[in-house]
């Protein structure tokens, strides 16, 4: 996942898309980049790490003008090399930049498109650099000295009719304005909102609407899959659907952990998603287990928290924090390798030994992926002096790669694939596993009768792919080139790649 932002101020946006991306830093951890537009020139700042390690005071001060774009990279293609971090910068036509959250299925086939057909270079492994040569293309394509909105939306269009998957994007050419697109599916988020002040309406697209909320501005809606929604230089509004058919059906795996419990997503509040899932889960037990025996439910920090709150007032049973999160280490499922992934379990949690002593304990986790934090927290659960040690996970068994910008490539690393519950629960070391049904999920996330989504993506669930361009093909060579060890090797070879100036 990424997050992505963009601003039309009426002063300098250097410290708000700071500020925007340090509240999107849990949709990645990996790099952090801004890139600024004073109406002449483009600033830019990039590289690896978190936002407050990425930008000094000299970096900031460099990031001029009243308009801008910034991104937080979580890599689901190419490498972590600080080449690949975003915003990508194109200078013809007119200068584009672009920021993109998700993944295309067809990078491949664009790759060698954008390169034969169009006469593009794409200099990275990125998909995110071919989506904006792309775009270029089908913008350069209506051949104009000034263009106006109608052009960009002619060529997002474009964008649609030639790529596949997943993408949220923010873009921005400079003197012209920002503009956000979302493919026709809506599968990532993205939202934009405005905000008053003195000198006029300031404008914010971003991933998440908590970015909208922690800066000022209000909520205006969700980009609509396959829309357009463009400010221009003069702060004025624009927006158009450029799919012919599109259709929402959002990644629910947002919903189950890549969200914010704070965010809005597609009118849906994902505080309240994860509090039913809690109760769906409550319910499912009841029905499975109703002579249970569990002393006290305890959640797996932090995603978890909501659901298993709302699990233990359900059951009647006691909720304690048992673990404790070391607030300075961030999302290990998103960390680059299993190494690091494996050691920051550890150094996140720390169990309260007198919350387990003696008890049967219900561990509580949003979802079990890799089974990294599962088979730890068990194990630390055990030493802490627990009876019996249980856990419910709050979506059903990951059994399926995701394929639209979450970084699960290889179904051979998820301990739910080609396994059943029980043998899951064996490789995990619990005394009972129980995890949520998919159609609960689904029910716990659309809320019945009020929702604008009839569809989700659930595939890394049950195999269904809404782009229906997945192919078994596809898949193995995906599982090929980002299994964990290969991400490996690549980042060992980490090249030094043409860069546009960045402020060192
Ligand atoms: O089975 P796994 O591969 O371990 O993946 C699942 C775990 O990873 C995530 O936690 P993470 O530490 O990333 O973030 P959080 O603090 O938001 O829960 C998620 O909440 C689960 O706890
Ligand atoms: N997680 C994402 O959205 C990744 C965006 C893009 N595919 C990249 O690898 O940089
Ligand atoms: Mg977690």
């Amino acid at each position: 996942m990424c997050g992505i932002v963009g601003i039309v101020g009426k002063r300098p946006v250097n410290q708000f898309l700071y500020d925007a991306l340090l509240v999107l830093q849990h949709r990645g951890q990996d790099a952090a980049g801004i890139v600024t537009s004073d109406g002449e020139k483009l600033h830019m700042r990039k590289d690896n790490g978190l936002t407050r390690d990425v930008f000094r005071t000299r970096h900031m001060i460099q990031l001029r003008g009243h308009m801008g774009v910034g991104h937080v990279r979580y890599p689901t293609a190419g490498a972590s090399s600080s080449a690949e971090a975003q915003p990508f910068y194109v200078n013809s036509p007119y200068g584009i930049v672009l920021a993109h959250n998700g993944n295309l299925t067809n990078a491949d086939e664009l790759k060698r498109e954008v390169f034969v057909d169009d006469l593009r270079h794409i200099n990275t492994e990125s998909d995110s650099e071919i989506l904006l040569n792309v775009f270029a293309h089908e913008l350069q394509l209506q051949n104009k000295l000034r263009i106006d909105e109608q052009d960009i939306f002619r060529a997002v269009e474009g964008v649609h009719r030639r790529c596949r998957g997943g993408y949220a994007a923010v873009a921005m050419i400079p003197g012209f304005g920002i503009f956000g697109f979302r493919d026709p599916h809506g599968i990532r988020p993205i939202v934009y909102g405005k905000r008053e002040t003195d000198a006029g309406t300031e404008y914010m697209i971003a991933s998440e609407s908590v970015a909208l909320d922690t800066l000022g501005f209000k909520l205006i809606a969700d980009v609509a899959p396959g829309e357009c929604v463009l400010v221009d230089a003069n702060g004025e509004l624009h927006t158009r659907q450029c799919a012919p058919q599109p259709v929402l059906s959002p990644c629910i795996f947002e919903f189950v952990y890549f969200a914010r419990p704070d965010s809005i997503i597609d009118n849906i509040s994902v505080h309240k998603a994860r509090s039913r899932m809690g109760k769906k889960l409550a319910a499912k037990i009841k029905r499975v287990w109703p002579d249970h025996d569990i002393d006290v439910v305890i959640p797996v920090p932090d995603t978890s928290r909501t659901a298993a709150l709302q699990l233990a007032n359900q059951l009647g049973v006691p909720y304690a924090e048992g673990f404790i999160k070391n607030r300075y280490i961030g999302r290990t499922f998103i960390m680059p390798g299993q190494t690091i992934r494996k050691k920051s379990v550890r150094q996140k949690l720390n169990a309260i030994d007198l919350e387990f002593r003696k008890k049967n304990v219900l561990l509580v986790d949003d979802s079990i992926v890799r089974g990294t934090t599962s088979q730890q927290i068990i194990q630390m659960a055990r030493d802490a002096g627990a009876r019996r040690v249980y856990f419910a996970s709050a979506a059903p068994p990951v059994r399926y790669p995701n394929v639209y910008g979450i970084d699960m490539p290889a179904a051979s690393e998820l301990i739910a694939h080609n396994r059943t519950e029980r043998q899951i629960e064996r490789a995990l070391g619990t005394d009972k596993l129980i995890f949520q049904d998919l159609q609960d999920l689904i029910n716990a996330v659309q809320k019945k009768g009020k929702s604008l989504v009839d569809r989700f993506d659930t595939s890394v669930f049950d195999a269904v792919y809404v782009t229906g361009d997945v192919t078994p093909d596809y898949l193995s060579s995906l599982e090929q080139t980002r299994n964990d060890s290969a991400k490996q090797q690549r980042s060992r070879h980490n090249e030094t790649v043409l860069e546009m100036h960045n402020n060192a």
